[in-house]
């Protein structure tokens, strides 16, 4: 565990653009880390959906300084805890419940809940939660779903999440509702499974490139 790492304040003001990793072999989470850092997205999201998962989180808090990496795909109470002591500096879920919520609050982190209707987030902002993942972003509703949400419900912010991609990305970092994008596009499987970094740095950085023209919009 790194020592005296600065707290995360929001996890959507962290980065516009988040890579969501699914890490098969922990070996290449601090290279692939240093290649996401290298051409410009230093928050990371691996998600627990692989046994690797929490090694791949060890590896990049302790290999790799200027990353900020999260844990996504949150579901069990207890993956909160794990998830923190293996140096994940932020906790993502695609979906909450009630005992969900109080672990990931209890963790110490920031946190977002996934959404996908109007109701969730009603309901999480009467539990005093402002910030959420909207996922699966695409299939729920896209950007039109999510300008729809900023009428009547301004004081909640997204990190739409699912199905995005380059395209795609432009368009709802330019929502005012939007703090952030997740995707896993910069990180095509058979990159990640060759080794080929500096791929991964070159779409990292057009992933990064992206954003900044979204937002002088
Ligand atoms: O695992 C989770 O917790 C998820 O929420 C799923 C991820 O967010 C998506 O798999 C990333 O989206 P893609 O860019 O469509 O690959």
């Amino acid at each position: 565990m790194p020592s005296a790492v600065p707290p995360v304040p929001s996890v959507l003001d962290l980065a516009p653009v988040v890579p969501v990793v699914v890490v098969e072999d922990a070996a290449d989470a601090a290279p692939l880390a240093r290649a996401l850092v290298a051409g410009g997205l230093p928050a990371i999201e691996v998600t627990l959906r692989t046994p690797a998962a929490l090694d791949a989180i060890r590896a990049i808090a302790g290999e790799v300084p200027d990353a900020v990496v999260g844990a996504g795909t949150v579901i069990a109470p207890e993956q909160a805890g794990e998830a923190v002591a293996a140096g994940a500096r932020f906790l993502v879920s695609p979906g909450w419940t009630d005992v969900l919520l109080a672990a990931m609050r209890a963790s110490g982190v920031p946190f977002l809940p996934g959404v996908s209707t109007t109701s969730e987030v009603v309901a999480l902002l009467e539990r005093g939660v402002r910030e959420m993942k909207f996922f699966p972003a695409q299939a729920a509703g896209g950007t039109a779903y999510l300008k729809s949400l900023a009428g009547p419900l301004p004081q909640a912010r997204f990190c739409p999440t699912g199905g995005i991609g380059p395209d795609s990305a432009p368009d709802y970092l330019a929502l005012p509702n939007v703090g952030c994008v997740g995707g896993s596009w910069m990180l095509p499987a058979d990159a990640v499974a060759a080794g080929d970094w500096d791929r991964v740095e070159r779409l990292a950085r057009e992933a990064a490139g992206l954003s900044a023209g979204a937002r002088s919009r």
